[in-house]
Order: C-alpha cells, then structure tokens, then sequence
C-alpha cells in the first residue's frame, strides 16, 4: 500500500510529508486519504504540495492543512479534483433525489442548502425543482417571479444562483395551476424539464422531489438514471410512518437510500442552551436503525433556517454555527456516493448469453 501510494507522487514528496498524509485520517471519510488521493505532486521551489482527488473536497484543507504547516510553515496545499466517472446523462455524472413521505417537513430546505454546500466544496451542482404541487425552490435562491428563457427555442436554460445551476417547475407554470395536475401529466412535465433544460456538465444534479409516494415518485424513480436519494423526515410519528413508505418504495425499485436527514428534531433554547424534542426524541434514528441506513444528519428546528429560506440566501451562505449541519451532510453525501462508483466498478459484469 505505501509503495502504491508513493507511485502515484511526482517529484519526491519529502518523507515527513508524506508520512503526515499516510496517516491522516478525515473526519466522516470512511477510507484513508491514501486510497482516496489520485496523485500528488510537489514543488521544492514554492513547497507547494498539489493533491488530485476524485471528486471536489475543498474543505480538506482546513482539517489537513495544519498539519502539514507544523512540518514545513512554508506549504502551500493546492486541492485539485479529476471526477472521471462517466455522465448518467446528458453531462451529468451524479443524480440524488431529495424526498420525503410527508409534505412540509423540511424536503426543500435541505435540498437547497446541501446543494449548496456541495457546490462550496467546488463541485458543479444543479439543482431541480421537481415539487409540481408548491415548487419553492424559487423562493429560496431568491428567484421568484423569473420564468423559463431559452437561447434556441429548443432547450431551457437554467438559472444561475448561489452557485447552482437551478431549474423549477415554477419557472414555467403558474404556481396555482400545478397543483391539479393529475400524476401522468405532472411526471411527463418533470421529465421533459429534466430532460429539456441545457445543464452542462454536473458532477451533482440534486432533485427536490414532491411529498409522498404515488405514481409521480414512482415514475421519476424509474425513468431518471439515478445514483440514489436521500429522505427527510421529523421525528414525530406521523411523518416516521410516511418516510418508512418512501424508503420501502426506493428499495422496491432498487433506489439506493444513502442515508436519512432528521429534519426539525430539536429545539435549542436560545438564553439557557436547554434542548427541546418539540416533535419527539430519536425517532430517526430508529427508522435509520431498521433499515440500516446511515443519519446524514439531525437538524435543529431553527428561525434562522426559516428565515434565510424565506430571505431568498440558503443559510450555508451566511456565517454561523447553524451552517456546519448541511456542510457534514453534504459531505457525507460526496463520500458515500464516490463508495458506491467504487463498489460498482468492483462488482462483476453480469453477462446474459443465449446458451
Ligand atoms: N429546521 C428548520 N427550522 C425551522 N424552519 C424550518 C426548518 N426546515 C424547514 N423549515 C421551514 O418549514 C417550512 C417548510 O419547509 P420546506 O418547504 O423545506 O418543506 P418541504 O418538505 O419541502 O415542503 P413541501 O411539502 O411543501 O414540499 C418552510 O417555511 C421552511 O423555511
């Protein structure tokens, strides 16, 4: 393994450096940083050490960075990423689906700020509005009242904002008229969005999904090449009952759920500090538990989280404790969706002969 990992420096990466970099094991990364780094590469002129990852990981500079300058307080630490897994398609690389059995629950809200964050970390991350029945991704980039543009007639272009190329249902339809469309019209709608809109090259396009399990999830499910989705819940037992739905309905369509966001579980009392379980205690957690799924994360119920959605500025756009939340899901997200290119790269082809 060291050998390997030595093979993959240009120049000779001074040992201590290297030895630091060996050992070096990344909160919520579930490999060493040997089996994660492409290559490396270091100039003795300006100690510059160049690391290539497979995927956008720009916050591993502050976690690595001093430590490194506790060896050499020279180093400068560039982060460079090469993501060379194929697109699913289009230029897309990567779709996740945001959903939840149960509407008001906190679906979109995380699904803007995890994009964001996805795309702070340096990867280009789109974003689609998929809610036909309140689409409110428009409202939260501070986008609302914009309609669809086309530069040739024949592709939608998407909006730019907070640095996600964003697409929604609300940019082409009166929000009050969607709301009656029946399931056939409205997954034939989402699909032509998704299909129809020029996103470029992504490495990420996250879709805020509708509430619920029906025919529009199902058939999204289907028809999207999808490399997994993610559900939110809160923890009262009401919304636990809806989110056990859509996990069931993901496997039976063989969707992997990469993991849970427990939305609103508490309530932290701004003078005294005291934690409240306004919607009950764990519940989540315990879903998470039955079906072996990863916790992404447990977010507070918080005005500021209200406010910045309604302000039109994601919260991990502003400066704050609340921020960190959606940056560890996010990040947790770019991990285990690289784990599983991996384990599909490992996995044997099946082949089918008539014999
Ligand atoms: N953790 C939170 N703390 C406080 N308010 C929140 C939190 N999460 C979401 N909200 C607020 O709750 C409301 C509903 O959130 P959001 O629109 O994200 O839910 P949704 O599940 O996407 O709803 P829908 O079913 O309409 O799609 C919004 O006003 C949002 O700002």
């Amino acid at each position: 393994m060291w050998f390997d990992w030595l093979s993959r420096s240009k120049n000779q990466v001074p040992a201590a450096i290297a030895q630091c970099i060996a050992d070096f094991q990344p909160t919520e990364m579930p490999l060493p940083l040997t089996q994660v780094v492409q290559q490396l590469e270091w100039q003795d002129k300006d100690h510059r050490l160049t690391l290539t990852l497979p995927f956008a990981w720009q916050s591993l500079s502050a976690e690595l960075l001093p430590r490194l300058l506790q060896l050499d307080p020279k180093l400068q630490l560039e982060l460079r990423y090469q993501n060379s897994l194929p697109a699913l398609f289009k230029g897309i690389k990567q779709v996740i689906l945001v959903a939840s059995g149960k509407g008001g629950v906190g679906k979109s809200t995380t699904a803007v700020n995890v994009a964001v964050a996805m795309a702070q970390e340096g990867a280009k991350v789109g974003l689609l509005d998929a809610d036909i029945y309140g689409p409110s991704i428009p409202l939260m980039l501070g986008l609302q009242g914009q309609k669809a543009e086309s530069a040739d007639e024949k592709h939608l272009l998407p909006k730019q904002a907070a640095g996600l190329a964003v697409q929604s249902i609300g940019f082409l339809v009166d929000p009050d008229s969607a709301t009656v469309w029946r399931g056939p019209m409205a997954s034939q709608a989402l699909l032509q969005l998704l299909n129809e809109t020029d996103w470029g090259e992504l490495d990420y396009l996250v879709v805020d999904m509708p509430p619920g399990t029906g025919d529009i999830q199902l058939t999204l499910s289907q028809k999207i090449p999808l490399s997994g989705a993610v559900i939110v819940t809160t923890p009262q037992d009401v919304a636990l009952a809806d989110a056990q739905k859509a996990v069931a309905m993901f496997n039976s369509v063989r969707v992997p759920v990469l993991g849970l966001v427990e939305n609103m579980s508490y309530y932290q009392c701004k003078s005294c500090g005291a934690q409240d379980d306004v919607f009950g205690s764990q519940g989540g957690l315990e879903l998470a538990q039955r079906y072996q799924l990863p916790v992404l994360g447990q977010l507070p119920l918080d005005t500021q989280i209200r406010q910045s959605g309604d302000a039109g500025v994601p919260l991990v756009q502003q400066a704050g404790s609340g921020t960190e939340n959606y940056k560890q899901i996010a990040r947790q997200l770019i991990f285990a969706l690289y784990w599983r290119s991996l384990q599909q790269a490992a996995a044997p082809e099946i082949i089918f002969t008539d014999d």
